[in-house]
């Protein structure tokens, strides 16, 4: 089954509470919340507050996407605010396995995210520890943005490498993601897709998920 992540850095930030039920009525499965700081990437969004206000009105997975330096310092936030996966960037921390560690003792899922310029490799010796990886196709930072179409190559390749491993681990992609793209994605191996203008970009929300997810059916 692929689920999808409707981006909220999307939505209109005068309503959130009205933008995420209108996603979840129209068939989101996740809720994808874009973490960011102004150092790591050249935007700033929202903190766990934001998280927590809208956890209270909300029955949807909540999908923390941190584009954030030092990322340790907020995890503990993040997750009483109602995160329920928490994804790092493995270019923000120089001690990869402790932040996952630290994401996993606190009982939430963890996630790991790659630039697009970032190579697999670095996932070497934590793969087996985490439950996503989220591959970016775009760089980080905002919305509305082209897709990056060299990383269909990754995720055939991060597939090939859970298939050898015999893995459970979810491939998301983010950045892009739309009508046209998501089928190469899922082809790929992609089993998670986040998509922010494609879905809160359009006042039908349900017609635009079920255009993406009639794409690769
Ligand atoms: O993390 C990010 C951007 O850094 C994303 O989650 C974007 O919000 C995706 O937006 P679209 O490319 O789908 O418009
Ligand atoms: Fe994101």
């Amino acid at each position: 089954m692929i689920k999808i992540a409707p981006s909220l850095l999307s939505a209109d930030f005068s309503c959130l509470k009205e933008e995420v039920e209108s996603i979840e009525t129209a068939g989101a499965d996740w809720l994808h919340l874009d973490i960011m700081d102004g150092h790591f990437v050249p935007n700033i969004t929202f903190g766990p507050l934001v998280l927590k206000a809208l956890k209270k009105h909300s029955n949807l997975f909540f999908d923390t996407h941190l584009m954030i330096e030092n990322p340790d310092k907020y995890i503990q936030e993040f997750v009483s605010a109602g995160a329920d996966l928490i994804t790092v960037h493995a270019e923000t921390t120089p001690h990869l396995h402790r932040t996952i560690q630290n994401i996993k003792s606190l009982g939430v899922k963890a996630g790991v995210s790659l630039n697009p310029s970032t190579p697999l490799n670095v996932l070497e010796y934590v793969i087996e520890d985490i439950d996503l990886v989220l591959l970016m196709s775009v760089n980080p930072g905002f919305g509305g943005q082209k897709f990056i179409r060299s990383v269909v190559c990754k995720i055939n390749a991060l597939k090939k490498l859970i298939d050898e491993k015999n893995l459970n681990l979810s491939i998301q992609i983010d950045g892009g993601i739309n009508k046209e793209t998501a089928p190469l994605v899922v082809e790929a191996g992609a089993d998670v897709l986040v998509a922010g203008s494609a879905i809160f970009g359009h006042e039908n929300r349900k017609k635009a998920i079920d255009d993406i997810k009639k794409s690769y059916a």
